[in-house]
């Protein structure tokens, strides 16, 4: 019987896509006056996080830069991404997906995504993107990901007591705070270093791929079933 292939799942934002660079030279462009985070600077996944840590205001005003209409579509590719994305695809029993969260406020975002995924890597990989804002029910062997902690992004069931009863709601939480749905994913994770995360120390047995110049065929290669 021959084993099944081995489904790659590559994130976007961070990975592919340098949305940490853009939204630094953007943010310094629209608002020269503001006092700024320096990539060297950022700690956690969520810049606007940051931002309102530095002044709350700033936050709105972070966020009004990622979510204008060109933002997404115009991003830099991260060195070597391409190159390593067209090698994966002609790697034998592989499977390779995109795997990306749209934002909240999806107007641009979702089709911008599309059109930079044809623009850089050709139709052919339009085929191949999962939207999703939680990646743990996506079924894969690797996901190679800049985020440290994989969880649910969207709206998720929370109980909460409501005259003296507790009933399920469906309600819609900030980012951080969501649970993926599927608490075992069948996934391994693989951290992709990047501005905001390169200060983590992993627990073993967790993962990283420093940049595409690191040995990602040796990841893959080491997932294959005996
Ligand atoms: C606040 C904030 C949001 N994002 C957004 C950008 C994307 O829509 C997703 C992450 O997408 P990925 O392809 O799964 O990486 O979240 C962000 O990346 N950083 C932020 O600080
Ligand atoms: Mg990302």
């Amino acid at each position: 019987i021959a084993a099944a292939p081995l489904r790659v799942l590559v994130d976007m934002d961070g990975v592919l896509a340098d949305f940490e660079g853009a939204l630094l030279r953007a943010f310094a462009c629209r608002f020269p006056g503001e006092p700024r985070v320096e990539l060297a600077q950022r700690r956690g996944f969520s810049v606007r996080e940051q931002y309102h840590g530095l002044r709350r205001d700033l936050a709105e005003k972070v966020a009004s830069i990622y979510e204008s209409p060109g933002f997404f579509l115009g991003l830099d590719t991260i060195p070597g991404a391409i190159e390593a994305m067209r090698e994966m695809m002609l790697m034998p029993d592989t499977q390779v997906f995109i795997c990306t969260s749209p934002l909240r406020k999806y107007e641009h975002c979702v089709l911008e995504k599309y059109k930079w995924v044809e623009k850089h890597l050709g139709p052919e990989f339009v085929e191949r993107i999962i939207l999703t804002r939680d990646k743990t029910v996506v079924s894969a062997d690797l996901l190679f990901d800049d985020k440290d902690s994989i969880r649910g992004l969207g709206s998720f069931g929370i109980a909460f007591r409501e005259s003296g009863r507790e009933r399920a709601a469906n309600c819609s939480f900030p980012l951080l705070l969501s649970p993926g749905a599927e608490p075992n994913p069948s996934w391994e994770h693989i951290l992709f270093t990047c501005c905001h995360n390169k200060h983590i120390e992993l627990e073993p047995p967790r993962r990283r791929l420093l940049s595409w110049a690191d040995d990602w065929r040796a990841i893959v290669e080491s997932k294959r079933r005996k």
